[in-house]
């Protein structure tokens, strides 16, 4: 659930061990993190230990956290406007980290958001109306995020606290009860949490920011179609094998584009970032 002072609070069958790591962690670089699924050894004195860490479905660096089901993009229909590149970049990315997105619209009271749900539903991803109304699918997305781990990213005033405030009304009290221990100003390294709540896993830190995965959006040229999931099934079906989808004559995607079976939004966005990486080699993007 979380780490902090070199201990590991493990929660399993409702109880939560306060554990230590084994040193070979350490040495193999590879220290337990928030999301971990491992083993543990309970002695009847001394340290519970973590004896093992299972293999990962992913994992990101900041906030540090293994294992993500869900990415929750968070955008609003207006105030502020939502920015499709970006929305794009984020979904790619979590697609290439086998990670779901999740596209949650808010502010459909102030405006409607029927047209950004389209483009996203149209391109394959769940997506989700959470505004102050009571049209609001936010107990659909609470059921959808049941017993998965889910992280929400968001622009700053789309309205990801209200949201998380409205999904689980315990959390205000819980939040502010951190930020209270932590002390205001104190700006010690930000601790990784996985909140439960109400069955759901929340992953994020005191005051709950933002997953930054800037450092994952570098999806190398080859794989970005895969990235796009709607692209798939047209994939091997162009004229030119190394057809980059872009510009080519004989390009299925291009014609299912102009069909209108594919968004211009989401080609645009693709466009934009097979020109950031063509010129880039696979080695420069790998860590
Ligand atoms: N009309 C309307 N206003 C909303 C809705 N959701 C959030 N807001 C308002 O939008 C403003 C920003 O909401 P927050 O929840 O603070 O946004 P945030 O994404 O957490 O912002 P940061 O903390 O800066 O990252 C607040 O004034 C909210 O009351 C909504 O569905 N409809
Ligand atoms: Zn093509």
């Amino acid at each position: 659930m979380k780490s902090i002072g070199g201990f590991y609070y493990v929660r399993a069958d409702d109880a939560d061990y306060e554990c230590k790591a084994r040193g070979s962690f350490r040495k193999n670089g590879n220290s337990p993190m928030a999301g971990d699924k491992v083993k543990i050894s309970v002695p009847n004195d001394g340290f519970c230990a973590i004896e093992e860490i299972l293999p990962r479905k992913n994992k990101l660096r900041r906030p540090a956290l293994a294992n993500l089901d869900i990415l929750v993009l968070v955008c609003s229909t207006v105030e502020p406007l939502p920015n499709f590149t970006v929305i794009d970049k984020m979904t790619a990315a979590a697609v290439n980290n086998n990670m779901e997105p999740v596209i949650v619209v808010t502010k459909n009271d102030l405006e409607n958001g029927d047209r950004i749900a389209d483009i996203y539903r149209h391109a394959g991803f769940r997506v989700f109306l959470c505004s102050d109304d009571s049209s609001s699918q936010t107990e659909e997305l609470k059921s959808y995020l049941h017993g998965k781990v889910s992280a929400f990213i968001g622009n700053s005033g789309v309205g990801k606290s209200t949201l998380l405030n409205r999904l689980f009304p315990s959390l205000s009290l819980e939040t502010g009860q951190t930020s209270k221990k932590l002390g205001r100003g104190r700006h010690t390294t930000r601790v990784v949490e996985l909140f439960e709540l109400d069955g759901c896993f929340v992953a994020d830190t005191p005051g709950f920011s933002t997953v930054d995965l800037q450092r994952y959006e570098m999806i190398d040229k080859t794989q970005l179609q895969y990235c796009f999931p709607e692209f798939e099934k047209y994939i091997g079906e162009c004229m030119f094998t190394s057809c980059s989808h872009t510009c080519e004559k004989g390009c299925r995607i291009l014609e299912a584009l102009s069909d209108g079976e594919i968004e211009e939004t989401r080609h645009r966005s693709y466009t934009q970032m097979y020109n950031e990486v063509k010129d880039i080699k696979l080695w420069q993007i790998k860590e």
